[in-house]
């Protein structure tokens, strides 16, 4: 049965200091540093044929603490934009909170987590997805259909737009959908690489 681990960076500087990131590449903070080893702990037990990020530093990060938490530092690794998190156009530098005062918290949910509307300049999960999807399809699927353990280590809304389609969730559901920095979200795959199970380790 394949295997296909997905992990959400550690908290990075700008998740520390409530900023909106996407294509900004900030570090991980000291806890970042810390969650993304304990991710590592938590996949012991695991052997990846093979893992997969952004170009941000943030992921790459944490897929090198964990897998060297794992003593796994010579698989093949690909990096590729295609995983990079939703860019966030003009909202990029600003403070969440301070953004919600001023235009609202529904306006900034809709802009944060809703599926077709764009941030000011930026990507909709929906734009998100129309690169994570085919990247996924094309270069990270057959590996998954020749049996693979893989890992992926990306960003909240490249993940989001990739769970949505893993787990054909609706419009509406994706809206509540939220994935937590550093932990790792196990699916397994048939065969022809539908889900059969999904959880948390
Ligand atoms: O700022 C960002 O790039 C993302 C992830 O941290 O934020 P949001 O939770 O708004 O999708």
């Amino acid at each position: 049965m394949a295997r296909v681990v997905l992990l959400r960076h550690g908290e990075s500087q700008w998740n520390l200091e409530n900023r909106f990131t996407g294509w900004v590449d900030v570090p991980l903070s000291e806890r970042g540093i810390q969650e993304a080893r304990n991710a590592g702990e938590k996949l012991r037990g695991f052997t990846f044929d093979r893992a997969f990020t952004s170009v941000l530093m943030r992921a790459n990060e944490t897929l090198r603490l964990a897998l060297e938490t794992i003593g796994q530092t010579a698989l093949p690794i690909q990096k590729d934009k295609a995983l990079n998190e939703r860019m966030y156009g003009d909202l990029q530098g600003l403070n969440k909170a301070e953004t919600a005062k001023k235009y609202g918290d529904e306006q900034v949910k809709i802009w944060r987590r809703s599926y077709d509307v764009r941030p000011p300049g930026g990507e909709s999960l929906k734009d998100t997805a129309e690169r994570v999807l085919p990247y996924y399809e094309k270069t990270i699927k057959p590996h998954l259909l020749k049996g693979e353990t893989i890992l992926i280590a990306a960003h909240g809304n490249s993940l989001r737009a990739l769970v949505m389609e893993l787990e054909q969730l609706s419009r509406e559901q994706v809206l509540e959908l939220n994935i937590p920095t550093g932990a790792p979200l196990l699916y397994e795959l048939d065969g022809g690489g539908k889900v059969r199970s999904h959880r948390y380790l």
